[in-house]
């Protein structure tokens, strides 16, 4: 067996193979969770007029300077100035006009009173309070000025993103789109959840975690389900995806077993490295493209502890990279460990943790053993401790290396 290649060497070939999908102009609501692929510049000014922050009267100060309650100014009302109704554009000395919240401030008035401070008088209004210079006027401008950059490209968006480019009038941001992944399952005893479990047979679950985890890593999953151990039918089944898929993912049928399909499918392909990587679990791994037009291929080891964490390792870096969401790969973060725990040499070790950002800082705690069988674990964890090549052992209270895996970055 060929000697095995290096964690980061393997994702470093896996990077240099993909590049950020095409960018074109999107839908404003599909944007979200994609990552700006412009400088987003605000041709407009927030707010785009002067306007009321309350209910009241539009005045100006010098008129209403000397109002309080002892000796009240009344002032004649010579209109009202509704939100999206802009009657009133001027406001002559010693008159009133009312106006609403977020109606344009007539020119001439400087200053809002709220009914508040009034009779709310609809001929003549007697005032019993003055407000500043300015007050309770929002004026153009203050928030967001025309030119202002608004989202930075590379930015991932967000609700308040889409929020501001709504408010300055954008229906589109040019972004990457979301990265079509085809999901394959191969074993002869694999059945789909939902049906009949014969005494040789276990149910899929490969699929469904890879394809929930490209989803939520914002790419659009098509997980095609089971494949039978048998060369042809496993071809097929690719061939017939290949028009929909930007990348392809594919478990089990990697190893040394007499059946192991996906190898023995791809290796005369000439396209696809299969080889051990130097890491546990996930040693078993292969990529490549297929097809006409170069679609890159994972394949990853059946064993979904495996198939999980090679998914994370690798497969996520390159869907983020061809969604152009930097960083490419999650950053690591250090915890101080709860249970020592001990690690084959020679491989980089994935233990599943359980991480918690206590008040005496991060901690881990070791959750089930090593074995890449145990998704009961693996669903109970929500981090990976990661153990390097050369460590064979690591004891409680030590700072270590963790992948938090619900975090967002
Ligand atoms: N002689 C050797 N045997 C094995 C080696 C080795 O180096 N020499 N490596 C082991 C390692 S490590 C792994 S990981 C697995 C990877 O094997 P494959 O990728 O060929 O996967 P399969 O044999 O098809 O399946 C392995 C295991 O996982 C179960 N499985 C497969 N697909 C699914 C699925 N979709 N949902 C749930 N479970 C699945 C399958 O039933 C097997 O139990 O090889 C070792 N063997
Ligand atoms: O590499 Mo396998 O993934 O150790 O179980």
């Amino acid at each position: 067996m060929a000697e095995p290649i290096s964690v980061d060497e393997h994702l470093e070939r896996v990077l240099a193979a993909v590049e950020p999908l095409p960018a074109y102009p999107q839908p404003l609501m599909e944007t979200l969770g994609l990552a700006a692929a412009e400088d987003v510049v605000s041709s407009i000014p927030l707010p785009p007029f002067d306007n009321s922050a309350m209910d009241g009267y539009a005045v100006r100060h010098a008129d209403v300077v000397t109002a309080s309650e002892d000796s009240p100014v009344h002032l004649p009302v010579v209109g009202e100035i509704g939100a999206g109704r802009a009657g009133l554009l001027a406001l002559s000395p010693g008159t009133a006009a009312k106006i609403m919240t977020g109606a344009p401030v007539p020119a001439g008035a400087d200053a809002v009173v709220p009914y508040e401070w009034t009779d709310r008088g609809v001929a003549q209004v007697r005032i019993s309070q003055a407000p500043e210079p300015g007050q309770h006027v929002r004026p153009t401008g203050d928030d967001v000025s025309a030119g202002d950059l608004l989202v930075q490209e590379g930015t991932v968006l967000g609700p308040r993103h889409l929020g501001l480019l709504a408010s300055v009038g954008r229906s589109t941001v040019v972004s990457r789109p979301r990265p079509r992944v085809v999901i394959l399952s191969t074993g002869s005893e694999l059945r789909e959840p939902g049906t009949d479990l014969g005494p040789d047979s276990i149910y899929d679950g490969n699929s469904w975690l890879l394809a929930a985890a490209a989803r939520q890593a914002g790419a659009i999953a098509y997980r095609v389900g089971i494949v039978p151990d048998e060369p042809r039918a496993f071809l097929d089944a690719l061939g017939d995806q290949l028009v929909r898929a930007d990348l392809v993912v594919t478990s089990g049928g990697v190893s040394q077993g007499d059946f192991d399909v996906v190898k023995e499918a791809l290796s005369p392909t000439g396209t696809v490295w299969f080889g051990p990587v130097a890491m546990q679990p996930g040693k078993p791994q292969g990529f490549g493209t297929v097809g006409d037009d170069e679609v890159p291929i994972f394949t990853l080891p059946g064993n979904p502890v495996s198939s999980y964490i090679s998914f994370e390792m690798f497969v996520l870096p390159a869907l983020r990279k061809l969604m152009g969401k930097a960083p490419w790969s999650r950053p690591t973060q250090r915890a101080r460990l709860t249970h020592g725990v001990s690690s084959p040499r020679g491989r980089r070790q994935f233990l599943r943790g359980s991480f918690e950002r206590g008040r005496g800082g991060p901690t881990v705690s070791p959750v089930g053993g090593p074995g890449s069988h145990l998704v009961g674990g693996l669903a109970e964890s929500n981090a990976l401790v990661v153990v390097a090549e050369d460590t064979t052992r690591l004891e409680a209270g030590e700072m270590v290396q963790v992948l938090a895996l619900d975090e967002e970055f």
